[in-house]
């Protein structure tokens, strides 16, 4: 069972609540959310702001297309990530933009890649301001989640004061175009995967698709409509907790309909350490996740 919260009882400390975000955090690695500041409005706005990009002539797209650069803004085409390396490049589309630093930021020096300048789609204004507004109130969703499931499953808030003030925080719009005909058992709109990062607040058309691997075997398919969230965690935050929360496996194998979805992959400053609380290591948090990048996206490999 994924627990469905209200997030604003969450956040009030509510019993029930608190229980039932511990137990799914704990447990299945997946919750879903409702009652946050994102409203259902806002989130239909973000849909139809990627839809419209998507259709656009693929002429249009390519102009804004990752694969030429050495980093992960802007369009990525079908087969353009393989999340499974036992499985083929996802069919899927996306378009990610991520955090830029304000000039003179200490970061700024060391040109780091998960910090890369967004590629809007020229003549897009309106898409461009959607998104960003999307992405600047799903920061303070997601982060203010994040610290009351913390606090849920008994974490120690003091070691993420602080750690979120320039976030490797990247926006995706996922498109699953219907099942292609073509598609065998190593094809999927995303194989099998964890997460890289922390908190994943995920927002969907509603349509089924996304299913989450049970321990000891067999698949939960989880749904959302707009103005609710899928939540669920990423290898960084597992470790750094020292597994209070999990990271759960997914996929979306696809279906006979299309399918928009939009990831908030929430993640701290790149030189955050989140090596194990108490562990005395160092890991730092730009570090992983510059790997997992170089790792999936079919044009950083080997980077
Ligand atoms: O589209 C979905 O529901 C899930 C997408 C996903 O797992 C991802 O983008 O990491
Ligand atoms: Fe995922």
């Amino acid at each position: 069972m994924i627990p469905r919260i209200d997030a604003q009882a969450l956040a009030a400390g509510d019993p029930g609540a608190v229980a039932a975000t511990k137990a799914g955090a704990q447990e299945i690695g997946f919750l879903t959310v409702y009652n946050t500041a994102l409203t259902a409005a806002e989130v239909e706005a973000a849909l139809d702001a990627y839809r419209g990009f998507f259709k656009l002539p693929v002429a249009l797209k390519e102009a804004v297309n990752m694969d030429r650069t050495k980093s992960n803004r802007g369009w990525g085409a079908q087969g353009s990530e393989q999340v499974d390396p036992d499985a083929n490049p996802d069919y899927k589309q996306v378009f990610d933009c991520g955090f830029e630093l304000p000039a003179g930021h200490p970061l700024a020096a060391r040109d780091l890649k998960v910090y890369a300048a967004n590629q809007w789609p020229d003549g897009m204004p309106a898409f461009q301001r959607r998104i960003s507004d999307y992405y600047a109130k799903s920061l303070v969703v997601a982060k203010a989640l994040l610290g009351d499931i913390i606090a849920a499953v008994g974490g120690d808030a003091r070691y993420f004061e602080d750690a979120f003030s320039a976030p490797m925080a990247l926006l995706r719009g996922n498109y699953y175009p219907e099942r292609p005909a073509w598609a065998g058992e190593k094809d999927f709109g995303i194989a099998t995967h964890t997460d890289y990062g922390c908190l994943t607040l995920l927002a969907t058309d509603g349509s089924p698709g996304l299913e989450v691997r049970k321990r000891g075997g067999g698949w939960i398919p989880v749904s959302a409509p707009p103005g609710e969230f899928v939540i669920n965690f990423g290898e960084m935050i597992e470790m750094w907790t020292n597994g209070a929360v999990r990271a759960t496996p997914h996929r979306v194998v696809g279906g006979d309909a299309e399918r928009l979805s939009i990831p908030l992959f929430f993640n701290p400053n790149y030189d955050v350490n989140v090596a194990p609380i108490g562990s005395g290591e160092v890991i730092e948090a730009g570090v992983h996740l510059t790997k997992r990048f170089n790792e999936t996206y079919v044009h950083l490999k080997g980077d």
